[in-house]
């Protein structure tokens, strides 16, 4: 199957790369481009990444991108509650793959917090993500084999409210049916505000999570909830 074989909502863009590395490059050159706009146009940018495994390419030719680094925070789309130093953070894998070379310059705000409950922990990432305050300038998702994307899983006990439009928490507590189980989350209406939103996906079988959380309900599968403009969807073989 081939991207340009979904049918896609109206106002949702798809690219197909050849692999890996055109994707990582041209999704790259694309977030650099919008950070730099950012820059100039409102002295600073905010980009907020996602986790897991397939980022680390993207994350290294992006590390590299010419751009004032200096004015760019960087923020987690979400993140599994265990401390940065653990193999399974998130905060760790963008503090080895991406704040390197000349992205070294920018200011990385986790959302990890070394709290009592993990309620009490997403409560306080909330609070520190009042630092948005311009907005979010780049986000960019990943998706799970489940369609989940941040760590809004189906299932979740908060989910429907994470998802909500009207949503005022900027991060919810969330349960992985995987380890590690505790997660903290980006709600929905946080994530859909970013000016430029991109969903980075690679192989057949994410391809196949895609085609049927179309014709799924958000609640089942996450991803579903942020197909619409201006989403552009990367996908590589
Ligand atoms: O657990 C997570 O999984 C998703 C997908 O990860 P991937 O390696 O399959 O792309 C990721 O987007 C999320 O940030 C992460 O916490």
């Amino acid at each position: 199957m081939a991207i340009s074989e979904l049918d896609l909502p109206t106002g949702v863009v798809a690219h197909s790369l050849a692999d890996p590395e055109s994707q990582a490059r041209v999704l790259a050159e694309h977030v650099a481009k919008a950070l730099d706009f950012a820059v100039q146009t409102y002295g600073q940018a905010n980009l907020v990444v996602s986790g897991g495994r397939s980022p680390t390419g993207f994350f290294e030719v992006l590390s590299g991108q010419a751009l004032d680094w200096s004015r760019v925070q960087v923020c987690l789309a979400d993140e599994r509650w265990v401390a940065p130093e653990s193999p399974q953070s998130n905060e760790g894998l963008v503090r080895r793959h991406l704040l390197r070379n000349a992205a070294a310059q920018a200011r990385l705000i986790g959302l990890y917090h070394p709290a009592a409950t993990l309620e009490q922990a997403a409560s306080q990432a909330s609070q520190a993500l009042s630092v948005l305050e311009q907005g979010i300038d780049v986000l960019v998702l990943g998706m799970g084999d489940d369609g989940h994307v941040a760590s809004l899983f189906a299932d979740s006990p908060l989910l429907e409210q994470a998802l909500s439009e009207d949503c005022q928490e900027y991060c919810l507590p969330m349960l992985a049916p995987q380890e590690p189980y505790q997660r903290i989350s980006m709600t929905y209406p946080l994530l859909a505000s970013a000016r430029l939103q991109c969903l980075a996906i690679q192989g057949q079988a994410k391809l196949e999570t895609l085609r049927q959380a179309l014709l799924a309900d958000a609640l089942r599968m996450p991803v579903r909830a942020f197909m619409h403009a201006p989403l552009e969807i990367y996908w590589c073989p």
